[in-house]
């Protein structure tokens, strides 16, 4: 693993509001390695997202910062590629077209117009999508379309890639095989990946580094878990394997030790649209 390329150092987060500002993080401090797959976890309302922003650009944090090779940070940028859980991509506009767009914004003055075609069906071959580089969103399924928005993020050569939930309103079948698809692709790419989830068997079985996040208000870094399980991995064989096992618990216990906590602030509290399925999965253990 090469140096830390991603640093977050002291960074809060005051939102305001109505009745004053709303303090949502407090002093996260994070190194992230180029290559490193770190996963966020924690209960709904945590500030994850707001995390995930923050590194996109798309917020500017009210103390503490965010350096990227070197750089502040403190708008989006294309080394920065985001993937939303919803895939957001263009309705009126093809597969094809929409990876394409990506690409033109990065690629225009740097690629001649038949590499930038290659380019584009190569990575749209890369999540096996090119087959279908001719339909539109509207006539391809929800996993599908998912898959163009990764296709669409990774041919931004991103260094750093962003997701936000990107698997959680696929089906069990299609979640797994995107997540093997993204496996082998972070693997050949080395690209630096943050991903928001609530699953935490995505989150052991994808991840170098769990990030676990205290509840909010002025949630910061609560456990910070380094996987250490070699690649590649294969989410059959891990099933029994001890190590995985290990982790699983960890962040289970993690998460309900949260939870119990929540729950003391709340007594008499019933399920609520703060229960998350990392809620449950603890809650089960
Ligand atoms: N623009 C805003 N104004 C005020 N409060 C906000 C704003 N954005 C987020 N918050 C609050 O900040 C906290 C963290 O929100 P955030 O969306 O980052 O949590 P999260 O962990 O990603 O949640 P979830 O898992 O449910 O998606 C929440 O209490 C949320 O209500």
């Amino acid at each position: 693993m090469n140096k830390s390329h991603l640093e977050l150092t002291g960074v809060e987060m005051a939102f305001e509001t109505p009745k004053g500002p709303f303090v949502a993080l407090e002093n996260i401090n994070l190194k992230i390695h180029k290559g490193e797959f770190v996963s966020l976890i924690g209960h709904s309302g945590c500030g994850k997202s707001t995390v995930l922003n923050i590194v996109a650009g798309l917020l500017q944090s009210t103390r503490g910062g965010c350096v990227l090779d070197g750089h502040e940070v403190n708008s989006p940028g294309p080394e920065r590629a985001v993937v939303f859980q919803n895939h957001a991509l263009m309705p009126w506009l093809t597969v094809y077209e929409n990876v394409e767009l990506a690409v033109q914004q990065v690629f225009r003055k740097t690629m001649t117009r038949q590499e930038r075609r290659d380019w584009i069906l190569h990575n749209l071959e890369l999540v096996n999508m090119a087959h279908a580089a001719g339909k539109r969103p509207g006539e391809i399924s929800g996993g599908m379309a998912q898959r163009v928005g990764i296709a669409r993020a990774l041919a931004m050569k991103p260094s750093v890639l962003l997701m936000d939930e990107p698997f959680g309103a696929l089906d069990a079948l299609t979640r797994a095989h995107l997540q093997d698809s993204l496996m082998e692709i972070q693997q050949e790419l080395n690209n630096t990946v943050i991903m928001i989830t609530h699953d935490v068997d995505e989150a052991v079985l994808l991840s170098d580094r769990i990030i676990m996040m205290t509840n909010g208000p002025a949630a910061t870094v609560g456990e910070d878990l380094h996987i250490d399980m070699p690649r590649p991995r294969n989410r059959v064989a891990l099933a029994d394997n001890s190590a995985y096992v290990h982790y699983r618990q960890e962040v289970l216990r993690f998460l309900y030790e949260k939870q119990r906590k929540l729950e003391t602030l709340k007594p008499g509290r019933g399920r609520s649209s703060e229960d998350t399925p990392a809620t449950a999965q603890a809650a089960r253990a």
